[in-house]
């Protein structure tokens, strides 16, 4: 028991290591690396704060290296999946109740474990099996899941702050309560730190939850678990199940007490996730809460004004870092004729000057391989179908899988803008770019508007205040992340809050206030100090 109105501490972004040679940071992570690779990790489910074994398992491979298995992970059946449900409900009273400061205390340790003895464990993981280069497993794992950690906990406060009006004679407050009954998070393989925040964003507001992680993110999601029980994390709150997402979602929209769905993933996912719900709506207690972020087709559109040094830069790393496997990923760009004249052969040398390769084995490598061999082949098939539709292949288009699922980074050019490649996510290392005439900027800026069906990210290249100034308004439902003279990934927590509308998602913004608002159902206390005994109204005479 305590009094007092606590100040949390003041959330600063996490500083990104650099990794560079012989410095120690890379010294300590190599040697993680090895051990990692070495081991081959039992990856139980997580239930009540139990280890769950069911013996239905699936290996967790390195995509870089075929011959590399990393865990055993034990697929949750449905039985476990209702378990965990039960184990969320049954931890819902107590944790609900737990006070703010002890809930925060937890989750700001949790921060400060990942940020110094678990840094290594959670970027090596995400190096071996999401095949992540350092730089990315950095910004990632460590970084943007420890900024999720501690901004959340300054987000939270402000909710609470939230408070109505009081006038005399009467006291109003606002509690803001969880949401009723259990929320369910499926999240995606691409980052480490989504599969971190889906979970413990609900867990911050008092909410009681079942994660189902992705089957190609296993490994951190188990060292993430461990590591959540490290920091105090009591049992029940978050229940791990691994395994089928349609099952955990067929199971959980089964209950009365599904309370929200925390989803990040591809939007056909999400599509099938909001008909599940409204197939099952009458089942329901109250109305499930869905927050959802989805895929995105985003885009450069670069100026006649257009730096081309810069844009060179920003087309390179915002298409082909982490492969592409970026929601946020450059993956379509609109470049005007004079301006492409010098942008062809220089992107074209750095895009063949990327390294790519066994990341877990040479920290140098720039890029390693796309996820499986099921993104492998829709690469290739891609890169075939634009090439048989008259695209050129300007760089790349060379996909491997002898070692491991590698992709090229690959640059196509098209002068069909409505091309596939121009307007369906492709989740790889593959941009493409159609050149326009530079008298046709406005034109081409309804085009980028009308092309594909996401709201993701983009991002506009020009010098020219007054374009800056167009592209903004006309792009302005195109991107729920818009960026000038930069590239269009690589969002920062607290600084750039990150979510699109359209058919990228319910635009909650991971990493804000507008996201935890959403795992709370205020409840409003007017508490009368002396009421009346007269039941006339003056009107009344
Ligand atoms: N908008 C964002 O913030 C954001 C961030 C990261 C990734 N993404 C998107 O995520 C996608 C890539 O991630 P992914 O390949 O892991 O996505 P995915 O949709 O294949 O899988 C996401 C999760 O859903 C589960 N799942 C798969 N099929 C399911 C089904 N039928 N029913 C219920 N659950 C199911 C998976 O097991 C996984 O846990 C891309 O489309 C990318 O753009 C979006
Ligand atoms: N924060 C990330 C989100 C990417 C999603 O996959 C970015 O902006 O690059």
């Amino acid at each position: 028991m305590s009094d007092g109105r606590f100040r949390v501490p003041e959330p600063v972004n996490e500083p990104v290591r650099d990794y560079a040679p012989s410095s120690p940071e890379r010294a300590s992570l190599e040697q993680r690396l090895r051990t990692m690779s070495g081991e081959r990790v039992e990856a139980p489910n997580v239930i009540d704060g139990r280890d769950v074994t069911t013996g239905d398992t699936f290996v967790a491979r390195a995509p870089h290296r075929h011959d590399l298995e990393l865990a055993d992970v034990h697929a949750a059946g449905r039985d476990e999946v209702q378990q965990a449900i039960e184990a969320a409900l049954a931890a819902k009273h107590d944790w609900s109740r737990t006070p703010f400061e002890h809930r925060c205390a937890i989750f700001l340790r949790a921060a400060e474990l990942l940020a110094g003895p678990w840094r290594d464990t959670l970027n090596a993981a995400t190096v071996l099996h999401q095949s992540k280069s350092v730089l990315q497993a950095e910004i990632d794992a460590a970084c943007e899941l420890i900024d999720f950690l501690r901004f959340n906990v300054a987000f939270a406060q402000r909710v609470y702050d939230e408070q109505p009006q009081s006038v005399a004679g009467e006291w109003n407050r606002t509690d803001h309560r969880p949401l009723e009954g259990f929320v369910l998070a499926v999240t995606p393989f691409n980052f480490t730190a989504i599969a971190g925040n889906l979970p413990t964003a609900p867990a911050l507001m008092g909410n009681t939850v079942v994660w189902k992680p992705s089957e190609k993110q296993a490994l951190s999601a188990h060292h993430l678990m461990r590591l959540l029980q490290a920091a105090g994390l009591p049992d029940g709150v978050i229940n791990l199940v691994h395994g089928d997402g349609a099952q955990a979602v067929d199971v959980a929209t089964a209950s009365p007490h599904l309370g929200g769905l925390h989803f990040t993933g591809s939007a056909a996912v999400l599509s099938g996730l909001f008909r599940k719900v409204g197939e099952n709506i009458d089942r329901f207690r109250a109305f499930p809460r869905i927050v959802g972020e989805s895929g995105g087709k985003d885009f450069v559109v670069a100026h006649p004004s257009a730096d081309v040094d810069r844009l060179v830069v920003a087309l390179g790393r915002g298409a082909f870092e982490y492969q592409g496997q970026k929601c946020s990923a450059a993956s379509r760009a609109y470049v005007p004729r004079s301006v492409w004249q010098h942008v062809r052969d220089p992107l074209a040398d750095l895009a063949s000057s990327l390294t790519m390769g066994d990341v877990g084995e040479d920290l140098s490598t720039f890029m390693g391989a796309v996820i499986d061999g099921r993104a492998w082949a829709r690469h290739r098939d891609a890169i075939d179908q634009a090439a048989h539709a008259g695209a050129e292949v300007l760089v790349g288009g060379d996909p491997d899988d002898a070692d491991g699922w590698f992709v090229p980074p690959t640059v196509l050019v098209t002068d069909d803008p409505r091309a596939s490649t121009m307007t369906e996510e492709l989740f790889g290392p593959i941009l493409t770019v159609h050149v326009y005439d530079d008298a046709d900027f406005d034109t081409v800026l309804g085009e980028v508007d009308q092309a594909a069906p996401y709201a993701l990210t983009g991002s506009i290249f020009a010098d020219d205040r007054r374009a800056v100034a167009r592209a903004t308004d006309a792009l302005r439902d195109t991107a729920g992340n818009f960026y000038v003279n930069d590239k269009p990934t690589g969002s920062i927590v607290g600084r750039q809050p990150f979510g699109g509308a359209r058919r990228s998602g319910t635009n909650d913004k991971a990493g804000s206030v507008l996201n935890l608002q959403r795992w709370v159902s205020p409840r409003v206390i007017k508490e009368t100090w002396v009421s009346p005994v007269d039941p006339r109204y003056p009107h009344m005479g």
